[in-house]
């Protein structure tokens, strides 16, 4: 059986705060502003395997009103999530992911965010993209006001065929 799920984020670009973003702290003068650490990928590709579980989203598992969730590390809640996936008998097709950003420049660091997703989903890098694209200086990822980032994911669930 195969499910698919989409996860789609947004977060302020606010100076004061670190840049994380697919795991990896990224050297930038501004950071991503949220309840969590932020990590506008991390939430998107949490969603993304929320939406294939038809589980709902982030905050309704993780609300920004609990401050259980102050300052989380949302690599701690992709692994909660991830556990809920794997409760069902679920284990990654693949998934493939946008960080929409004007800056800073995200190539360097895309390596390093697919080994940190492909270790918390148990899965190959192969199984895993992240690609990054700017808006051309258009909106509000454009005039460097916020990060956007979007996946898409697929789970496998193999059942015995008689
Ligand atoms: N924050 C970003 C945005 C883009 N990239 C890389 O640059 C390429 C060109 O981006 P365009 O928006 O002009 O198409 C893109 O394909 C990415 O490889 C990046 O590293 N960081
Ligand atoms: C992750 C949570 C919880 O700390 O907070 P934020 O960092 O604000 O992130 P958001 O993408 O708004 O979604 C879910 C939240 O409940």
């Amino acid at each position: 059986m195969i499910r698919v799920g989409q996860g789609f984020d947004v977060h302020q670009l606010v100076e004061g705060r670190p840049c994380i973003i697919g795991g990896v702290t990224i050297p930038y003068d501004k950071g991503l502003l949220g309840h969590s650490d932020a990590d506008v990928l991390l939430h998107a590709v949490t969603d993304a395997i929320l939406g294939a579980l038809a589980l709902g989203d982030i905050g309704k598992h993780f609300p920004d009103t609990d401050p259980a969730f102050k300052d989380a590390d949302s690599l701690k809640l992709l692994l909660h999530v991830w556990g809920m996936a794997k409760e069902r008998g679920y284990r990654l097709g693949n998934i493939d992911s946008t960080i929409i950003a004007q800056k800073p420049k995200m190539a360097p660091y895309i390596p390093q965010m697919v080994d940190v997703i492909a270790r918390a989903l148990e899965a190959e890098p192969e199984q895993v993209n992240v690609k990054a694209t700017t808006t051309e200086q258009l909106g509000f990822t454009g005039r460097g006001e916020g990060i956007a980032a979007q996946s898409v994911v697929c789970l496998v669930k193999d059942v015995l065929s008689s």
